[in-house]
């Protein structure tokens, strides 16, 4: 009889395969399931010398028969109903103490249900991060809910994670929702920095008029800096990249409408509801969704004129975009890490905040350089926002020039950087004692009698101006 399963995995597709493959890799015997047996043959046959540690299953029945017990069982299927319907399906065929993980990317309030109704199976909400490539060679993983599930799979899930400086990356955030939470602000994160590069690179096609090959050195230069990062480094080689079947550029030949799956999305409408600013991801989400209303677009533009013109190219530096880059980097991150603050005092979550940023300097989309100087950073203080830590003060205070420089021609040109103003405008409101909330105050008592604090007699509340009648 074959050798019982240390693990199982459940959903074969992008994710599920690569993961699988690298959880054989590291030694741990797997067994398979698909809700397709074609694609489980199909894998299978990709698996290679790596098919001997896996047990292929064609029913669900064969599948938690072949798992050693307790049982763990990852699933890598689309968040939402597939993964209620797939607990539903498995829950008859196990038993109390086997362990259900959910590596999509699900809803953290639909975990924290899940966890709540799981007994007497456990369920555990793991953030996975890294795509394909990552899956394979090693992710970055947010684990969220019981104590004990986390330990029956911590083994497992420390061989098969990213490896920074010899600290695997995955770490067990806290109970219920609190990994996917984390995996969710992760993909907000993720969202506006994609969305900031994004906006240079219109800077530098619109404003200077640079083909893609000629912009991949300088994303390439950038990233032996600062801004040292995977989204970085995809970008340059994204930007060197000729389409096979036309010899253009493959940029030039990529529809410009985003698609999102809904953590981005996610992530704003839960700092709207926990009253915290997030106005880079909220940018990022507005400019995907804007992207995909093409029509409307060309309408506008036939009526109004296109909006990109040319910059003289000494006006716009290569040092002054890698600055707004840096800063405007340091504020999304910055944002993100309020936010997750926010969320772990708000649902009594204690995440460990240095932990976070230590498991995202490997294996994860985000991964970048500044990551290590933000688990300093927090570690030292992790109640402090990192734009007031010391390091990112001064990074800020070396490069918050050239994101204003940059938003300002960009602005007079009529291209379009949503994310790089908004963290502009929010660093501005920030270090502003004296803002203009004021007039809303005034304005608020004037139609509504709303009242006001003054100035002068802050013990007193409620006050009102003497148009109150
Ligand atoms: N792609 C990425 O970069 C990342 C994805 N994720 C998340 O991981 C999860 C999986 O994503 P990904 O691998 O990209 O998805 P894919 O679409 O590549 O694969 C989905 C898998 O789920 C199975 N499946 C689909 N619907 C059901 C269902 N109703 N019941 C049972 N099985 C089903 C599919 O089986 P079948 O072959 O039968 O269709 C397939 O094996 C998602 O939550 C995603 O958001 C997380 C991090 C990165
Ligand atoms: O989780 C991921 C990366 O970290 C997935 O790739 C996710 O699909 C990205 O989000 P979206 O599809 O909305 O761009």
């Amino acid at each position: 009889m074959a050798e019982q399963a240390e693990i199982g995995l459940i959903g074969l597709g992008t994710m599920g395969r690569n993961l699988a493959l690298n959880i054989a890799e590291k030694g741990h015997p797997l067994a398979v399931f698909n809700r397709t047996v074609a694609r489980t043959e199909e894998f299978m046959g990709e698996a290679g010398a790596l098919a001997r540690r896996i047990t292929p299953a064609e029913t669900l029945e064969d599948f938690v028969v072949a798992l050693q017990s307790p049982r763990r069982i990852i699933l890598l299927v689309p968040a939402g109903q597939p993964v209620d319907d797939q607990i539903e399906a498995l829950k008859p065929l196990l038993d109390a103490g086997d362990l259900i993980i959910d590596g999509g990317n699900s809803d953290w309030r639909d975990t924290n249900r899940r966890v709540a109704d799981a007994a007497p199976i456990l369920h555990m909400g793991l953030g996975v991060s890294g795509g394909a490539k990552g899956a394979r060679e090693g992710p970055s993983m947010m684990a969220g809910g019981p104590d004990a599930a986390y330990a029956m799979v911590a083994p497992v899930l420390e061989s098969i994670a990213a490896d920074f400086d010899g600290v695997p990356c995955v770490a067990h955030l806290g109970p219920g929702g609190a990994g996917h939470y984390i995996k969710m602000v992760h993909n907000g994160i993720e969202y506006a920095d994609m969305q900031m590069i994004a906006e240079v690179y219109g800077l530098l096609r619109d404003g200077l008029g640079m083909a893609a090959h000629e912009m991949a050195p300088i994303f390439a230069r950038w990233n032996e800096g600062v801004l040292q990062s995977y989204l970085i480094e995809i970008t340059a080689k994204i930007a060197a990249t000729a389409d096979p079947d036309t010899g253009q550029p493959m940029l030039d030949v990529i529809a410009d409408r985003a698609g999102q799956k809904g953590t981005g999305r996610w992530t704003v409408m839960d700092a709207q509801e926990r009253g915290a600013p997030l106005p880079a991801v909220e940018a990022a989400v507005m400019a995907r969704v804007l992207s995909s209303r093409y029509e409307d677009r060309a309408s506008a533009e036939a009526l109004f004129g296109a909006g990109p013109t040319s910059l003289p190219r000494d006006a716009l530096t290569e040092t002054m975009m890698e600055g707004a880059l840096i800063a405007g980097k340091v504020l999304a991150y910055a944002q993100g890490f309020e936010l997750m603050a926010a969320a772990s005092d708000g649902e009594d979550w204690a995440i460990p905040l240095p932990r976070v940023a230590e498991i995202w300097r490997a294996g994860c989309i985000i991964r970048s350089a500044m990551l290590d100087d933000m688990a300093s950073a927090l570690a030292e203080a992790s109640d402090r926002a990192l734009i007031m830590a010391p390091h990112f003060a001064g990074l800020l205070a070396r490069h918050h020039g050239a994101l204003r420089q940059t938003v300002s021609l960009a602005t007079a040109h009529g291209i379009a950087v949503p994310a790089l103003s908004s963290a502009l405008n929010f660093f501005d409101m920030m270090r502003t004692v004296r803002g203009t909330a004021n007039m809303l105050q005034a304005q608020r008592d004037f139609f509504g009698q709303h009242g006001f604090e003054r100035l002068d007699r802050p013990d007193e509340s409620g006050l009102h101006g003497p148009w109150a009648g």
